[in-house]
C-alpha cells in the first residue's frame, strides 16, 4: 500500500466576490485554479521532495492532504485512508509541520505539546515528548512560555507538534525557513533518522541543496500541474548532473511532462 495517494486532484477557490461587485452583477463565477489533475504515490518510507515556484500549489496539495481544504475534484488518501470520508484515521497517521508560525501564547512548549498530544486521545506521553524536544534542542525552553521564544524556536516547536502521535506520514512545509544553521543540521538529522525507522517524509522547500541530498524522489509543480516526477538520481543525469537549483529553472521553463 501507497503511504500516499493522490489520484486526480484539483483545487479551485472560489472567488473573493464583494457584495457590491455581486449586486453589480460582475461576479467571477470561475474562481482561482490553484491545482490541476493532479496524480502521483508516494510509498511507504519514502522521502518525497514536493518542489516548485511560489504559488506553485505546493501548501494546496498538503491542506487537501491535511484535511483543512476539500479538493474540487479527485481524492487522496494517506495509509488508505480517505483524506475526507476517514478523515479521523487519515489525520491520525499524518504529521504536518506548517508553513506559517501559528501557536497559542498563553502556553508553555509542554504544555502546546500535551495540548497537541490531547487532540490525538494521548494523555501520557511526556516521555516521548521529552525525548523530541531534546532533538530539537528544545530542553531547556520546555517550560517557557511561547510568546517567549524567538521565531526559530517557534518552528521548532511547531515540527514537535507534528510529531507528538509518532505519525508514519510526515509532511514539512518549508520547515527550515528562517531557522539558523544549527537547527538545520539538527533538525535533519532528526527527520532522517526518523525515515530510517521507516516513517514516511514529505518535504516542501525552496532550499534545493536540501531536497537534493535528502529526497530519494522529486514532484515538480507548476501553475498547480505536475510537470515532472522522477528519483533524484534520474532528474539530475536527464539533466546533464548540474545542481538541482539549475535544473529546476530549467524544468520550470520546460514543458517537461512525468511519464
Ligand atoms: N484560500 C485561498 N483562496 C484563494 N486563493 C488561494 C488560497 N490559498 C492559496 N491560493 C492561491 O493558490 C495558489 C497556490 O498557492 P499555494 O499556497 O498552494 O502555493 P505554494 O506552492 O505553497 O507557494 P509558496 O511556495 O509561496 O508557499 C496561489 O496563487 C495562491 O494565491
Amino acid at each position: 500500500m501507497s503511504a500516499v495517494a493522490v489520484q486526480a486532484l484539483s483545487k479551485v477557490y472560489p472567488s473573493n466576490d464583494t457584495l457590491w461587485s455581486r449586486l453589480l452583477g460582475k461576479t467571477n463565477e470561475e474562481g482561482f485554479q490553484a491545482l490541476k489533475n493532479v496524480s502521483f504515490t508516494v510509498n511507504e518510507g519514502e522521502f518525497f521532495g514536493l518542489l516548485g515556484p511560489n504559488g506553485a500549489g505546493k501548501t494546496s496539495l498538503i491542506s487537501v492532504l491535511a484535511g483543512l481544504s476539500k479538493p474540487t475534484q479527485g481524492s487522496a488518501q494517506i495509509y488508505g485512508y480517505d483524506v475526507q470520508r476517514d478523515y479521523l484515521q487519515a489525520r491520525r497517521s499524518l504529521g504536518v509541520v506548517p508553513q506559517e508560525l501559528v501557536y497559542d501564547p498563553f502556553f508553555t512548549v509542554r504544555e502546546t505539546l500535551r495540548n497537541q498530544s490531547g487532540y490525538f486521545g494521548l494523555y501520557h506521553n511526556d516521555d516521548w515528548i521529552d525525548e523530541v524536544l531534546f532533538h530539537l534542542g528544545l530542553s531547556e525552553k520546555a517550560e517557557n512560555n511561547m510568546r517567549e521564544l524567538s521565531g526559530g524556536m517557534k518552528r521548532r516547536v511547531l515540527v514537535a507538534q507534528a510529531l507528538v502521535h509518532r505519525p508514519p506520514v510526515i509532511i514539512l512545509d518549508e520547515p527550515t525557513a528562517g531557522v539558523d544553521v544549527d537547527l538545520r543540521r539538527s533538525l535533519w538529522q532528526f527527520i532522517s533518522s526518523l525515515n530510517k525507522k521507516g516513517h514516511t517524509i514529505i518535504l516542501t522547500t525552496h532550499y534545493l541543496e536540501e531536497a537534493q541530498d535528502l529526497c530519494q524522489r522529486l514532484a515538480f509543480l507548476r501553475k498547480g500541474e505536475l510537470i515532472a516526477l522522477d528519483t533524484t538520481a534520474n532528474i539530475l543525469s536527464q539533466y546533464g548532473n548540474q545542481d538541482l537549483e539549475e535544473v529546476f529553472v530549467q524544468i520550470m521553463q520546460s514543458g517537461a511532462q512525468h511519464g
